[in-house]
């Protein structure tokens, strides 16, 4: 049996100009984490916003309501330097902190020691936020094999083992594309191997290709456009909440 079902609507989805009330009223409707797209224009070609933003709309979701706790934010770093950016997302409320392999080589920042490393690697940066407090996830885009995670997973040290893998179902940088469903043969054969992992998908999730993705074995579900584009968001999450259920029972 997989983890338990967790739904993190994309917000690069909502209206931008209220984003702190379209943020709120999404967890009200049923969502279980916020899933915050960061780009800067240089790992993909979009940019959306920064750790101020972050914060300021972690205030409209903290405010406590009978329906929801506090809300984690899943914070998807398609950025070029993750390294640089783990404190200052930390700070502004952030809770996980998910980096692409293929940015991490290349990456240069600060460490905690206040040392520059020029170049870092998955296994120092997971160390590293996990260090400031936040759990960390790591994301392949569709071109990256699930065996590059294989040391990472099987680490005998907590510190150096992600939280959270997401396999990418489109090519990161833009909402409303479509599901690759070539992509499902990663998340079964992680799912096969780490059954406690929590796996996450990103990209053209919806009602028609939930059920695809949950028999493959994700129970983390990014859905961006299927939930803010919906006449009532709140069946959307519960859909696609009812399907992983009843995949991994
Ligand atoms: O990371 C990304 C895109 O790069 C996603 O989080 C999208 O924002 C998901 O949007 P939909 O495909 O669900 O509309
Ligand atoms: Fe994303």
């Amino acid at each position: 049996m997989a983890p338990k079902a967790i739904i993190a609507p994309s917000i690069l989805s909502a209206d931008f100009a209220q984003l702190g009330a379209d943020c709120a009223r999404t967890m009200d409707q049923g969502a279980d984490w916020l899933h915050v797209d960061i780009m800067d224009g240089h790992f993909v070609p979009n940019i959306t916003f920064g750790a101020p933003v972050v914060a300021k709309i972690r205030k409209h979701v903290d405010r406590p309501t009978e329906n929801h706790g506090r809300g984690t934010f899943d914070c998807h770093m398609m950025i070029a330097e993750p390294k640089k950016w783990v404190k200052e997302f930390q700070k502004a409320g952030c809770d996980l902190y998910c980096f692409h392999y293929e940015a991490a080589f290349s990456s240069a920042a600060e460490s905690p020691e206040g040392k520059t490393d020029a170049k870092t690697n998955p296994k120092d940066l997971i160390r590293y936020i996990h260090d400031c407090g936040l759990l960390a996830g790591i994301a392949l885009k569709p071109m990256t094999g699930v065996e590059v995670l294989t040391e990472l997973l099987e680490s005998p040290d907590a510190k150096e083992r992600p939280d959270m893998v997401l396999i990418m179902t489109v090519e990161p940088g833009f909402g409303g594309q479509k599901f690759m469903a070539s992509e499902l043969p990663k998340v079964q054969a992680l799912r096969q191997k780490y059954p406690d992992l929590n796996i996450e998908v990103d990209g053209g999730l919806g009602p028609g290709t939930i059920d695809q993705a949950a028999d493959a074995g994700a129970n983390v579900i990014v859905a961006g456009s299927a939930v803010f584009g919906a006449q009532d968001p709140a069946e959307v999450i519960s859909l696609l909440r009812n399907a992983v259920n009843k995949a991994s029972a």
